[in-house]
Formats: structure tokens, C-alpha cells, sequence
């Protein structure tokens, strides 16, 4: 039986991504609004964009902090935040749907989404992904470093050193491998389930980008964040 431990620099390594994935909660002001404003399509759409963008705010500064990230190419690491943007943000929201947030909220935002001017056919498969991760009731070093690796997916378009990106996932991968060992002994496939979780993500990109146009043909309004990280108007 392979024995596996954590060396002293992965455990430093684990500890750093877990404060930062921590450290950059949704504010409160937004999750109270969640349960204050009233129900009408346009207030859902108003705080979800402000959640939206918060989230885009949140993700910056949580890259920022993943060891290795801005010692890459500049231009790399707007590629990989481009590009991994979305799925890091449902991520971040399947995580908070799941169980960082009371009940309570949960259900509202729910509603809201459902109320909100989305189309059902993105609805379906982005509230069953919500249902996959909540499933796998990950600890938050999985949470944290799930989503540095999503980030640090190389093959993102415009990436030009792919390597330099390579290295710094395969880094996180080794260790998230470790902490399912030790954190789901009775569950061998648990890191494979992750990992299969990252391919159900690549296929809700496809769904936000019909999603993102379907509301500018209703000529909804964005933030400048949110036009500058999905390239609109
Ligand atoms: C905050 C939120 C939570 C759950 C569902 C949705 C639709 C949102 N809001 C948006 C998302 C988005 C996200 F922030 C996280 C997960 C999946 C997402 F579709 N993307 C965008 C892009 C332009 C405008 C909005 C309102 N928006």
C-alpha cells in the first residue's frame, strides 16, 4: 500500500492557496441584497451582474496568489484568467451554493437565477454541475486548489509558454492527488471524480458564451469588468 505524505513545501504550498481562496469572500452587502431587493427579471439580473462582477474581482485576487502565477508572461497570465474565468467562477459558485451560504440563500439565489432572463436550456446543466460538486462535498483545500488548477489549465487560447503553465499545474495536481489520498482513503477514484469534474466544466463554457449573447440581443447591460474579462461590446 503506497504511502503517501505531504512534504513540508506542498504543505506551505496548500496553505497559501487555502488563505487566499479564503480570504476573497462574496461581500455581505451583495448576499443581503440577494434577500432584500424585490423579484422582478430586471433586480435579478442587476445582482447577479454585481455578483458576477464581484466574482470576476474575487478570482483576480485569488490568482494573484497561487504560488508561481505572476512569475509567468504577463500576456499568460491574462490568457489563462480569460480563459479559465467562467469555469472558475461556477466553481466558486457551486462551492457557495453548496454550503458556504445559509439555506436560506441558497434557495433565493436560485430563484433569482431562475427569474433572471436565462434561457432553461443553460438552467439544466449548470444547476446539475451545482448538484455534481455538492456531491463530492469537497474540504476546501480541494475547493482551493481545484479551481488553481482549472486556472492553470496550459492548452487556454493565446497561451504562448505552454511549459511554464504545465509545470506550475502539474505542481498542484501532485498535491491535490496526496490530499484526496489522505482525505477519501475509502474513495480510490475520489481524485479521478474531481478531475472529471474539470471536463463537465469545459462543456458550460460553451453554454455561458450562448448565455452572455442571448442577454445582449435583449440588450441587458454589463459591467466594464465584466465586458473586459468575456471580450463583449
Ligand atoms: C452570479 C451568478 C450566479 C449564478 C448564475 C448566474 C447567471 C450568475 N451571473 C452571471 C454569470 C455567472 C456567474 F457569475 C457564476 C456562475 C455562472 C454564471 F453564469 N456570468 C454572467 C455574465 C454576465 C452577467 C451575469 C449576471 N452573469
Amino acid at each position: 500500500k503506497e504511502k503517501v505524505e505531504i512534504t513540508k513545501e506542498q504543505q506551505a504550498l496548500v496553505k497559501s492557496i487555502v488563505d487566499a481562496y479564503n480570504r476573497h469572500q462574496i461581500p455581505q452587502d451583495v448576499t443581503k441584497k440577494l434577500l432584500q431587493e424585490q423579484y422582478s427579471a430586471e433586480e435579478n439580473f442587476l445582482l447577479l451582474t454585481e455578483m458576477a462582477t464581484n466574482q470576476v474581482q474575487v478570482l483576480v485576487e485569488f490568482t494573484k496568489n497561487i504560488p508561481g502565477f505572476l512569475s509567468l508572461d504577463r500576456e499568460d497570465q491574462i490568457a489563462l484568467l480569460k480563459g479559465s474565468a467562467v469555469e472558475a467562477m461556477f466553481l466558486r459558485s457551486a462551492q457557495v451554493l453548496s454550503k458556504r451560504m445559509p439555506n436560506g440563500y441558497t434557495e433565493v439565489l436560485k430563484e433569482r437565477v431562475r427569474n433572471s432572463g436565462m434561457s432553461e436550456e443553460f438552467m439544466t446543466p449548470m444547476f446539475n454541475f451545482y448538484k455534481s460538486i455538492d456531491e463530492l462535498q469537497m474540504v476546501q483545500e480541494e475547493q482551493a486548489l481545484l479551481t488553481a488548477v482549472t486556472i492553470l489549465t496550459p492548452d487556454r487560447p493565446y497561451v504562448k509558454d505552454y511549459q511554464a503553465v504545465e509545470r506550475l499545474q502539474e505542481t498542484m495536481l501532485i498535491v491535490l492527488r496526496k490530499l484526496c489520498v489522505l482525505q477519501h482513503p475509502q474513495d480510490p477514484q475520489y481524485f479521478a471524480r474531481l478531475l472529471g469534474r474539470l471536463t463537465e466544466l469545459r462543456t458550460l463554457n460553451h453554454y455561458h458564451a450562448e448565455m452572455l449573447t442571448s442577454w445582449r440581443m435583449n440588450d441587458q447591460k454589463f459591467t466594464p469588468l465584466l465586458c473586459e474579462i468575456w471580450d463583449v461590446q
